[in-house]
């Protein structure tokens, strides 16, 4: 069963299409990468899913059914009470995941606080638990505030805060962009194991395709506002149609292949 549907979906600004008759579905525990060129609409996707497309765009035309809910026809305060419980977000700009002014635990607590019923007790074991199965010092980390954390200890912690509510769907718009790639491959398997141990799906934006043949099980690609491709990660690695995927994987650099002649400086 799909978590997510989405059919012709077209988002404008002003006049210009951004997004053009969009499909795309997401069944639940699936992980779909969605790929593509710059601009060509994925995050604006990503965020409307949630109802946090800014003023200036609109949805014009077609669907958005996450869990049998039609998420462009609720009102804010519906879409609020989704975010959060049934849709999670991690974004590259992780320093923006938390308010400068108030420590990571008590960020994640107001989460807790809202959407459960534990007591204050119990929400500060399961975020200090949470922390710790994410590989941070859970204390410490609770009782820090964001800059007194590293970039990848923040994206952790964010990671955190999006699945201390077992979402249905962790949205995860470039994530890893801005972290070194020994980091990025670890917050990368974080992402993965707890995926599996709590069945959510995840729709993950990214640029590396690397990741995806490695964790995605379907693969979407962009182009100009609309869908190149999608289908089976291995069987568009295997034979991607589209010209546009073509070119994207032809500019894959190969870890495993040396040249096989280095060029050598002469003295
Ligand atoms: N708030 C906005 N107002 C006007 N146009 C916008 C706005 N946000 C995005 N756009 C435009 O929508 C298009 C799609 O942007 P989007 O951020 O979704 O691309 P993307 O595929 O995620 O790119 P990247 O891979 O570079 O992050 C772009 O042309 C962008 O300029």
């Amino acid at each position: 069963m799909n978590i997510l549907e989405i059919e012709n979906l077209t988002i404008t600004h002003a006049e210009t299409k951004i997004v053009q008759s969009l499909s795309l579905s997401v069944s639940k525990g699936e992980w779909l990468a969605l790929a593509g060129e710059s601009g060509s609409g994925k995050s604006v996707t990503a965020a409307a899913i949630g109802g946090l497309l800014p003023n200036e765009l609109n949805i014009s035309g077609g669907s958005i059914v996450f869990d049998g809910n039609n998420m462009t026809r609720l009102t804010e305060k519906k879409l609020r009470a989704f975010r959060g419980k049934g849709i999670s977000y991690v974004f590259q700009d992780y320093q923006g995941a938390f308010t400068p002014f108030l420590k990571v635990g008590r960020q994640i607590d107001e989460m807790l606080k809202v959407h459960t019923s534990l007591s204050k007790p119990q929400r500060k074991q399961n975020i200090v638990n949470m922390l710790e199965r994410s590989g941070l010092p859970g204390e410490r980390v609770y009782g820090s505030y964001p800059s007194q954390l590293s970039g990848g200890q923040l994206q952790r912690a964010a990671i955190c805060a999006a699945m201390i509510l077992k979402p249905k769907l962790l949205i995860a718009d470039e994530p890893t962009t801005a972290l070194d790639s020994i980091t990025a491959a670890s917050i990368l398997r974080l992402i993965a194991d707890l995926k599996s141990e709590t069945h959510c799906a995840v729709l993950f934006i990214t640029h590396d395709l690397r990741h995806v043949k490695k964790y995605a099980d379907s693969l979407a690609v962009m182009l100009n506002g609309e869908l190149a491709e999608s289908g089976e990660t291995k069987a568009i690695f295997e034979n991607p149609c589209h010209p546009y995927t073509q070119k994207l994987f032809s500019s894959i650099p190969s870890l495993r292949k040396p040249p096989k002649r280095l060029m050598t400086i002469q003295r």
